[in-house]
């Protein structure tokens, strides 16, 4: 969800990896050569998703990398099989995190209408079904740095590899 760290702490656990790292949202603003605001405004928000799964498409097929992607990419069906090339963390934080963090921000367009708190329950809630499908799911909470917050998605992952590896063939 927007606001949760996925940038931060992506960045971080890509360090502690000895991984690449990327942001779609990144990409998309390098290759438009427009901020994601401007994006929206000029193309609307249907020309930014098909931009968003063509970077997802490209960016998927490499290894050691960690990817930041935007927090609407489990919108369309199609980027889950994009993001099922690698192992797909769920950044869960609570909503008053999320207002903390975003209520001066205006870099996320979805948030500029409205009462904060409202639209971030709106959208949560419609994607809570689908960010539950990740592989590991991390509780955010406002005490922890990224830093911490890495570490500890670092010490998470044996498990997911270790369950995966468990699953009948036929699961896969
Ligand atoms: N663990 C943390 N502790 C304190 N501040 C944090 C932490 N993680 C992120 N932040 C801050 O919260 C804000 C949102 O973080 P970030 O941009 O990484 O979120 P995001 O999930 O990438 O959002 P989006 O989906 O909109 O790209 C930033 O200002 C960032 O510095
Ligand atoms: O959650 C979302 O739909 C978004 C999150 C951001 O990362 C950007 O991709 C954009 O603001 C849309
Ligand atoms: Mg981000």
């Amino acid at each position: 969800m927007m606001g949760t760290g996925k940038t931060t702490v992506g960045r971080t656990l890509a360090t502690k990896l000895g991984y690449k790292f990327v942001d779609t949202d990144e990409i998309i603003t390098q290759v438009t050569q427009q901020s994601i605001s401007q994006v929206f405004a000029a193309s609307g928000e249907s020309a930014f998703r098909q931009i968003e799964t063509q970077v997802l498409a490209r960016v998927c097929a490499y290894t050691h990398l960690a990817i930041a992607t935007g927090g609407g990419i489990v919108l369309r069906r199609e980027n889950w099989s994009y993001l099922h090339h690698g192992l797909i963390v769920w950044l869960d934080a609570p909503i008053e995190l999320l207002y903390t963090r975003l209520n001066t921000d205006e870099t996320r367009p979805l948030l500029q209408a409205g009462d904060l708190r409202t639209q971030l329950e709106t959208i949560l809630q419609q994607r809570q079904p689908l960010y539950s499908q990740a592989d590991l799911r991390v509780d955010v909470t406002l005490e922890e740095t990224p830093e911490q917050l890495a570490t500890r998605i670092l010490e998470a992952i044996p498990q997911v590899l270790k369950k995966a590896g468990e699953m009948p063939a036929s699961q896969f």
